[in-house]
């Protein structure tokens, strides 16, 4: 598809679609408890399509009735043996955790996904699993897509400390500790989102968290409850960054998720200097509304325990760099490299493509500002972020075309990203 280039501005107010690893979650936990969950304002992406596919595949009913998504919880034990292979799809997150899910179940299956989910390692959830007792293989040394697993009734409980810094295993070895005989302890190598142990709490059930230190006991039982999901920070940041550097613009986000776990944009904003008002909080939804402004931008360095609290907008945080007065410095990012894409050299290639000076490094990317964005032809990969990155990339670029190829890879997380962007085009 062509992408809107040399706009003048973007201006009004929008309601980002509901968080992707809390509707992730609220599936789950509501699968896992007893009674029926109501869900509002759920993001209907493809990849919570994917874990509600899975969750009806185990005998979950779930309803979508437009206003709300009703799942008919079956408790821990009354999940059945699916009869086809579980597909993840694009999903990283839904194949993960449901791993944890399965970790505790005395059936067999085999969990799969898309081109880009069968490249991600899954050792760092299979070493783990292992140890408390689940028999799980999957491909190459790395443990890729499909796995094959046969879950425990008698898991053992885990005292881990883990190696790399991901909610996703986290959250797959307390889906899998809730399951235990015994207490499990596990520790964080820097903290990240915490939405699962938030949601256990919601949900009724005993977790205890200490700094990066998180102890939970096996055997819990969950009781439904009422989940209202805010918008995702990571969907608001392709407007936040649109907002602050294209010319005569002013953007409301209503509604967006500020769990502090995820706020990691926010203080960049406010390190570069960006026009960024916080307003209408509410501490108990932990959601806010966000308005930003054109601004004039400074260069920062963006690394240690940020990293974690902005991982997903890296690649249209490397955009708004290349926009400020200097020279800005991502570290400790070693991470992008195993999402849908390497999103450390496929970020550099597409910028660098469009005019940007991206120096890739073994952990991050060396941005110098003050670029002049120009037409070229991108190529999402499949994955969504690259895609979005770049529709708002071409809004900047006054000479030339951009084409998007496989845009349709941000139904991913954001299936209304167009509409919701051509709303705020003045
Ligand atoms: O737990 C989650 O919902 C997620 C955790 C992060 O992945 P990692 O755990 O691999 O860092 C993030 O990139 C992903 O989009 C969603
Ligand atoms: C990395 C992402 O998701 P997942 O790991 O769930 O595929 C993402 O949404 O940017």
């Amino acid at each position: 598809m062509k992408l809107q280039t040399n706009a003048s501005g973007l201006r009004g107010q929008l309601k980002v679609p509901g968080d992707k690893s809390i509707s992730h979650r609220s599936i789950m936990f509501g699968a896992l408890a007893q009674g029926e969950t109501r869900v509002h304002d759920i993001l209907r992406g493809e990849d919570v399509l994917s874990t509600m596919a899975v969750f009806r595949e185990m005998g979950v009913k779930i309803e979508d009735k437009g206003a709300e998504v009703i799942v008919h919880g079956v408790g821990f034990k009354g999940l059945s043996a699916p009869k086809n292979r579980l597909d993840m799809g694009n999903s990283g997150t839904s194949i993960r955790l449901i791993s944890g899910v399965l970790a505790g179940q005395p059936f067999s299956a085999e969990l799969f996904g898309d081109d880009s989910l069968s490249k991600r390692p899954m050792d760092r959830v299979t070493i783990p699993l292992r140890e408390m007792g689940v028999s799980v293989s999957g491909e190459t040394d790395r443990d890729l897509p499909p796995l094959k697993m046969t879950g425990s009734a008698h898991l053992k409980p885990i005292n881990y400390t883990l190696p790399v810094a991901s909610a996703q295993v986290k959250s797959a070895l307390i889906f899998a500790a809730l399951q235990a005989e015994g207490e499990s302890v596990i520790t964080e190598k820097e903290l990240t989102r915490n939405h699962t142990e938030d949601m256990i709490q919601q949900f009724g059930g005993q977790i205890s968290i200490n700094g990066k230190e998180i102890r939970v006991k096996g055997g819990q039982t969950f009781t439904a409850t009422d989940i209202t999901v805010p918008g995702d920070i990571s969907s608001a940041a392709f407007f936040l960054v649109a907002g602050l550097i294209l010319p005569n613009s002013d953007i409301t986000l209503k509604n967006v998720g500020i769990n502090e776990t995820r706020t990691g944009i926010i203080d960049v904003i406010q390190a570069m200097g960006g026009n960024l008002v916080i307003s209408d909080r509410d501490e108990l939804a932990k959601s806010a509304t966000l308005t930003v402004k054109t601004s004039e931008l400074k260069p920062t360095e963006i690394s240690g325990d940020l990293i974690p609290r902005l991982i997903d907008e890296l690649p249209v945080i490397a955009l708004l760099a290349t926009q400020t007065n200097g020279t800005t410095i991502i570290r400790d990012a070693e991470e992008l490299k195993v999402k849908e894409t390497d999103r450390i050299q496929v970020v550099a290639d597409m910028l660098n493509d469009m005019g940007a000076a991206i120096t890739p490094t073994d952990d991050g990317m060396i941005i110098r500002g003050k670029s002049l964005l120009t037409g070229a032809t991108i190529n999402t990969q499949g994955d969504h972020r690259i895609g979005m990155t770049a529709a708002i990339a071409s809004l900047l670029v006054k000479a030339g075309e951009v084409t998007l190829e496989r845009a349709e890879a941000i139904d991913t997380s954001y299936p209304t990203f167009f509409q919701d962007l051509i709303s705020l085009v003045d």
